[in-house]
């Protein structure tokens, strides 16, 4: 309780309503949380009901007509006729590729990020958000997708690709497939990995299998629809075991 000198002259109403003064506070980090916390409630919200989806990652300076773009394109349009919701970034090139073959057909997803320069969601898209920081739509793709599909790219793509590697690689989430789709633009970082990671003890001889490689889009489909299958069959054992263990009240 406050009183006497420690009285603040105004009431916390009077305060809150008044919108003269200082907006200092709205750039300041406890304000910045509940930004966040909204963020995180506005995500989970629009995407919970998506059903199974699968998260295409790419370069956003592919251009229509070029051999990745179409690439992509089969690889959505592939993952829709097996019953997948597609999930992007939501921005050009590969993103949009991959929105445009799911769509019609399937649910097209994309989750954009606020950049300083003017950019507009793709048009091939069902739901769309666009996200202010980074950290929280990461948290979508992983959250709403049962596996990762990546094309080539650059920064951005190679960012989305080795959180979900570490994600995987320390037990974080559950195993799920991720596919690397263009033999010869992935090949020398595969290399890399056995050559100088595994060789000089930074990664496990067994990490790079966390790794599909692959430049067929039927094949991007097939792998993620078996891991799904096995998934589901270890599951169902897991729980025949479980229902066993009980019922013999051990
Ligand atoms: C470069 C241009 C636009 C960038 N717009 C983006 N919109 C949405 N998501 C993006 C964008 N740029 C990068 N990303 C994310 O990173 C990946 C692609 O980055 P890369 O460096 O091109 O590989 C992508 O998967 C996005 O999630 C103007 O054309």
């Amino acid at each position: 309780m406050l009183s006497g000198k420690a009285m603040p002259e105004s009431t916390y109403d009077q305060r809150l309503l008044d919108t003269r003064g200082s907006v200092e506070w709205l750039h300041q980090d406890p304000w910045r949380v509940l930004r966040i916390q909204s963020e995180f409630v506005e995500g989970f919200g629009l995407l919970a009901e998506v059903g199974p989806a699968v998260s295409v990652f790419g370069s956003a300076r592919i251009k229509p007509g070029s051999e990745y773009y179409e690439l992509a394109e089969r690889v959505g349009q592939g993952l829709v006729e097996a019953g997948y919701a597609v999930i992007t970034g939501g921005g050009p090139g590969i993103m949009e590729a991959g929105n445009k073959g799911a769509n019609p057909g399937g649910l097209s997803v994309g989750l954009g990020i606020e950049l300083p320069f003017e950019q507009q969601l793709n048009e091939h898209i069902d739901i769309g958000i666009s996200f202010r920081y980074f950290f929280v739509r990461k948290t979508m793709f992983i959250k709403y997708s049962q596996a990762f599909v990546v094309l080539p790219g650059g920064f951005g793509t190679m960012d989305e690709l080795f959180e979900a590697l570490t994600l995987v690689q320390t037990g974080k989430i559950t195993r799920f497939p991720i596919v690397l789709v263009g033999r010869e633009f992935w090949s020398p970082l595969l290399e890399w990995f056995k050559g100088t990671l595994v060789a000089e003890g930074m990664i496990s001889p067994e990490d790079p299998d966390l790794l599909h490689l692959t430049d067929d889009p039927e094949e991007v489909v097939r792998v993620i629809v078996e891991a799904h299958r096995e998934e589901n069959r270890r599951r169902e054992e897991t729980a025949v075991v479980e229902a066993a263990a009980t019922e013999a009240g051990t």
